[in-house]
């Protein structure tokens, strides 16, 4: 039977050479469905994946994960379309406005932690976010709640007895536990909210685990290193494409130092695409598994323990479950109206 995948964030970067790469391993074997929030670079990806491959079975969907509404409209069209969903792939993500601190970055240099800030951006980014029209801060809603509501709905085609599904996320080097704190878990009051929501991913895939392993349910967390994406290119705004380019030559020294620099999307979906092919069973649900490229240009995957705990974990579940009540109550208030005239249709928020 064929595998359905589900990747969100596939049309670029990270995303799409993960389709890509199960497409080319087993282009007949595979259903993929690209999630994106916008259906023009949708079926431009659509079409490039056809293009080399010609007989697979790539259907598109459209989702913005930072919409409350679009997520659960787009879950319900998910159920309709598979009674079954073998991997879905959290990869979607956005660090919106940037700002790279050049002093820091200097000083980083000469410092003993000149390689931990090429392999994880710590000290050098930061942040400025904004609030979705649902009034959550969009970083926190794009990169995980809006994940974690997808997951809660299709929890009927992911979890089936005699079989298992994984879900799969593509968090970062750049998720520290400094940049999180339980009782603002938004990341309102800080300047790394993308770190803080990537370290907020790590400890709900431990969640999960915890909660829906006995439903055959895995999570795992991948980094998928330091890849040049559009993500990473709007870092340094006014360096155009070709000054990266140039750069290349630097990269490829420093992977001397750390084999984090995977650089190509091809690379960087390295562990997303090892996980396809392991036994969820097997796997740590205390690790991330790393995408990883040596200075020969080898790519391979490398475990490493995270630091979370589990009391954490079940403390941000517990509040990501309250907040997902108080959507779902938002979205019965707002159809109240429209069930004067549908009175016995269950409509598709009703679960
Ligand atoms: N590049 C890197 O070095 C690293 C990246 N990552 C993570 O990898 C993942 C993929 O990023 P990457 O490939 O680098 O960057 P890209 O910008 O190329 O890909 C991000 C994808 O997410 C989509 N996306 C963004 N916001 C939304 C939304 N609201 N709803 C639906 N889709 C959305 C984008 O769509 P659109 O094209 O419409 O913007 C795009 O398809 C992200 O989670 C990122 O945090 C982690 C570590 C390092
Ligand atoms: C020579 C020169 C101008 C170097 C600049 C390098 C930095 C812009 C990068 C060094 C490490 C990079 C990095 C990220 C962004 C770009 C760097 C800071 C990420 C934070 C991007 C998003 C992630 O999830 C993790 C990445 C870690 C490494």
């Amino acid at each position: 039977m064929n595998k359905v995948v589900l990747v969100t964030g596939a049309n670029s970067g990270i995303g799409l050479a993960l389709c890509e790469r199960l497409l080319t391993q087993d282009t007949e074997g595979v259903q993929l469905c690209l999630a994106c929030r916008n259906m023009q670079r949708a079926q431009a990806a659509r079409s490039a994946l056809l293009a080399s491959h010609p007989t697979a079975q790539v259907a598109l969907l459209q989702m913005d994960t930072s919409s409350i509404t679009s997520v659960f409209k787009a879950a319900q069209e998910i159920k309709l379309r598979y009674n079954r969903l073998d991997y879905l792939y959290l990869n979607a993500g956005i660090m919106p406005n940037p700002q790279f601190d050049v002093t820091a970055f200097f000083k980083g240099l000469f410092s003993r932690k000149i390689i931990t800030m090429f392999a994880t951006g710590e000290g050098i980014l930061t942040q400025t976010d904004r609030i979705t029209p649902d009034g959550r801060q969009e970083v926190f809603a794009t990169n995980l709640f809006g994940h974690f509501l997808l997951i809660r709905e299709l929890e009927p085609i992911l979890c089936h007895a005699g079989r298992t599904s994984q879900l799969i996320w593509t968090s970062s080097s750049n998720a520290h536990r400094s940049a999180f704190n339980l009782e603002d878990i938004q990341h309102q009051k800080g300047t790394q909210p993308y770190s803080s929501s990537k370290y907020a991913s790590d400890l709900l895939s431990l969640a999960l685990n915890t909660h829906y392993n006995k439903q055959g349910l895995y999570s795992s967390v991948i980094c998928p290193g330091f890849v040049m994406t559009n993500l990473t290119y709007r870092i340094l705004p006014s360096f155009p494409a070709f000054l990266w380019t140039l750069l290349m030559p630097i990269f490829w020294l420093i992977r001397v130092f750390t084999n984090m620099f995977t650089l190509t999307p091809y690379n960087g979906a390295e562990a997303l695409f090892w996980l396809f092919q392991q036994k969820p069973e097997s796997l740590d649900p205390y690790a991330k598994y790393h995408s990883l490229t040596s200075a020969l240009s080898n790519n391979y995957t490398q475990p490493q323990k995270m630091d979370i705990d589990l009391e954490t974990s079940e403390a941000l579940y517990e509040k990501l479950l309250q907040l997902e009540s108080e959507e779902r109550r938002k979205v019965k208030e707002k159809q109240k109206p429209s069930q004067h005239f549908h009175s016995n249709r269950a409509g598709p928020l009703s679960s």
